[in-house]
């Protein structure tokens, strides 16, 4: 059998990238995906926003839901402050498997923990099974239905503080209109929209940044 979409990704990394240079494995990745093959990286358009949005937050403690090939886990990776931790989330075996790799050759593996496993199971063992108290910014990138279900369950842990930042991709392509509603119309948190283009195409896309007020 042929190899995989995240494998042809992977190559094209350890083909055209400098191990340890996580700015070169993100214009690789993004080279690749423009020409070559799309893959549903959150690219450098959004990356672009997903950067400002991160380097403004500062976290400490990171999540992601959503791993896939472990592009926007470099992305924040190479942006936290030493000793910040960022903690992200595969259900796909496949995908965890690339990732990891990807990661590691960013030279970016001592700022990461790559859980395998569904959100839903993971969010409430997180506190105990790695001393985690809050996460000042999660990034969620992982399934569109999972939105809502997934903030309720950070709220209800005790997961999110006052002033975490949730970034969601996606929310106008494929769209995640029930999650728009919630943060939208919820009095915890204060939402900003911001526009911007479905990774590789001119296709509108947009990240949603809500702030959690307590
Ligand atoms: O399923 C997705 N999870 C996370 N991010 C995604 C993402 O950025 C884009 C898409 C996507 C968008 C358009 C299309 F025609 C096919 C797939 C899916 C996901
Ligand atoms: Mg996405």
């Amino acid at each position: 059998t042929g190899s995989s979409r995240p494998q042809r990704m992977l190559k094209a990394v350890q083909k055209n990238a400098t191990k340890g240079d996580p700015q070169s494995v993100i214009s690789a990745i993004d080279h690749y995906c423009r020409h070559k093959e799309w893959a549903m990286n959150v690219g450098d358009d959004k990356g672009l926003i997903l950067d400002s949005v991160l380097t403004e937050v500062n976290p400490s403690t990171a999540l992601e839901l959503g791993t896939y090939c472990g592009y926007s886990t470099v992305r924040i990776a190479r942006l936290l402050s030493p000793g910040s931790k960022l903690f992200t989330v595969e259900f796909n075996p496949a995908f965890a498997e690339v990732a990891r790799q990807i990661i590691a050759y960013a030279g970016l593996q001592d700022k990461v923990t790559l859980v395998e496993g569904s959100s839903g199971d993971l969010i409430p063992k997180m506190k105990e099974q790695f001393g985690i108290k809050y996460f000042d910014f999660v990034f969620l990138d992982h399934w569109k239905d999972r939105y809502v279900p997934d903030t309720k369950l950070l709220e209800d842990c005790g997961l999110l503080k006052k002033g975490s930042v949730l970034l969601a991709d996606n929310v106008i392509c494929p769209g995640a209109p029930e999650y728009l509603k919630y943060v939208r119309n919820s009095p915890r948190y204060e939402s900003r929209y911001y526009k911007s283009n479905l990774e590789y195409t001119k296709v509108e896309d947009g990240l949603e940044k809500s702030v959690f007020l307590g």
